[in-house]
């Protein structure tokens, strides 16, 4: 029987009663042109891999993802507000518990910092347990092999051989998913998630980093705050515990079908609770944007400067058919001297469409450039500078400013310049460890989140 034809080896075990309008036909993707698709050597060795992912058990559960689903309605009325953040890219050999755990960690304390500011609920995604995969500008490196594209599907490490695409990576990258996503949900019901241990670090951060005096008032309210519900006695288990979700750009599209399930009729990606679309593979009449429309999950496509507002429209008509808050994040990724020109007329055609976005600001993809030292990197001013635009926007159109979406560390690392340490070009090679793009360290990050912070207040 042909892959993907009802009953075949990857169909999702869809049962027979349903009604054939109200299966999701997880397949049509495949006559479609995709884009950045590895190109296998071994087609009957990809075949075993993904008959297996096919079976295996499903790192998040629809309930959950539903609940997300939920969470980002609220966010989409402006009753909540998204943070999302993690590796440019993940690596196995860095799928390590002080890694998780350190990328956890920033994450939190920065969702302290958004929640004071904003005073409404920060919605937490990880770019982590599955980040695994990465499209890329072109099929070759500077050596002149092909292209790292992501531990899914080759090696970093330049040598040719390791970047041959190998399908073995893909049952790795499942089971390194599965792993993490389970520390991941440990932390967040278990002590790293403490509010007031959360803050306590937020405080260390305050008292060491240059910036800090900037950022001792917010310390010092949230202090206060905390205090102040002690004193009233409010010491529930919701001040213990965090719900933290997982996140991937939804890139080889091989993966994501073999890990999809059937769940009361309608299909959930199984390998995280939010997928998205790059800017590379959102084509309208592309593999990705037909995949991603019969997926229930909540899902983002990330718009670049040349989207015009009339795309923005088709995209969402095409991927939230039924105007379901929640279901769609715009994730705008300008660069900091366009987003001011392009995000309004997009804002306001979308939203005369009566849809219901995430509005979301991914102010990294559009700011990178080569620094002098010859490091691919981007500078936190500009980074700052997006958000700002992006608030900028929203404010003037009453729209809701819903999120933002950050490549970052729980790491001491120098791959974006800037910042209260002043990182220049001669000190990005102190600790320039990404396997792709430069992400704020720790110290970028948590002053994003203060400024941030700052923003949602004014
Ligand atoms: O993270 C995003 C992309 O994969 C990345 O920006 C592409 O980088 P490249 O231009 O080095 O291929
Ligand atoms: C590749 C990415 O972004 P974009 O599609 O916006 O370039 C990314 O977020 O990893």
């Amino acid at each position: 029987m042909p892959r993907g034809v009802a009953g075949g080896p990857y169909s999702g075990a869809v049962s027979l009663t349903e009604s054939a309008e109200l299966v999701p036909d997880l397949d049509r993707w495949r006559e479609l042109p995709a884009a950045q698709q590895p190109k296998w050597p071994d087609r009957g060795a990809l075949d075993d891999v993904l008959e297996t992912l096919s079976t295996v058990p499903p790192i998040v559960a629809p309930s959950e993802v539903d609940t997300l689903r939920a969470q980002l309605a609220e966010v989409a009325q402006g009753r909540a507000f998204l943070l999302q953040g993690g590796d440019c890219a993940e690596t196995f050999d860095l799928n390590t518990e002080p890694h998780l755990q350190s990328t956890t960690r920033t994450l939190l304390q920065m969702a302290v910092v958004l929640t004071y500011g904003a005073s409404v609920p920060v919605v937490k995604v990880g770019r982590v347990a599955g980040q695994y995969a990465k499209p890329r500008s072109s099929n070759t490196d500077a050596l002149g092999l092909p292209s790292y594209r992501g531990d899914m599907v080759n090696a970093l490490e330049p040598v040719m051989d390791k970047r041959i695409p190998d399908p073995g990576r893909l049952v790795r990258a499942y089971a390194n998913s599965a792993a993490a996503m389970n520390m991941i949900r440990a932390y967040a019901r278990g002590g790293l998630a403490d509010l007031h241990a959360v803050h306590d670090w937020n405080k260390d951060f305050v008292a060491t980093s240059p910036a800090g005096v900037r950022y001792e008032v917010i310390a010092r309210e949230i202090d206060r705050a905390l205090a102040f519900m002690k004193a009233c006695g409010i010491d529930s288990d919701a001040l213990r515990g965090v719900e933290l979700y997982n996140s991937h750009e939804g890139l080889i599209l091989d993966y994501e079908r073999a890990l999809t399930r059937m769940h009361d009729g309608r299909a959930y990606a199984a390998s995280a609770h939010f997928v998205w679309i790059g800017e590379r593979t959102r084509q309208m009449d592309g593999a990705h944007v037909e995949f991603f429309s019969q997926i229930a999950n909540p899902i983002g496509v990330k718009i670049g400067p040349t989207t015009t507002p009339e795309q923005a429209v088709e995209l969402v008509e095409r991927l939230d058919p039924e105007g379901l808050p929640g279901r769609l994040t715009l994730i705008s990724r300008m660069g900091n001297g366009k987003i001011r020109d392009v995000l309004p007329a997009i804002v306001e055609k979308v939203t005369a469409s009566g849809h219901t976005v995430v509005w979301q600001c991914d102010p990294m993809h559009g700011n990178t450039h080569e620094s002098s030292t010859g490091y691919k990197t981007r500078h936190f001013d500009r980074v700052v500078d997006e958000v700002l635009g992006f608030f900028d926007v929203h404010r003037s159109l009453g729209t809701w400013p819903g999120g933002i979406h950050v490549e970052l560390t729980g790491e001491d690392v120098t791959e974006c310049l800037g910042g209260a340490m002043e990182i220049s070009d001669e000190d990005l090679n102190s600790r320039y460890e990404t396997a792709c793009d430069p992400r704020l360290n720790t110290g970028q990050s948590l002053e994003l989140a203060f400024l941030v912070a700052e923003m949602l207040r004014g």
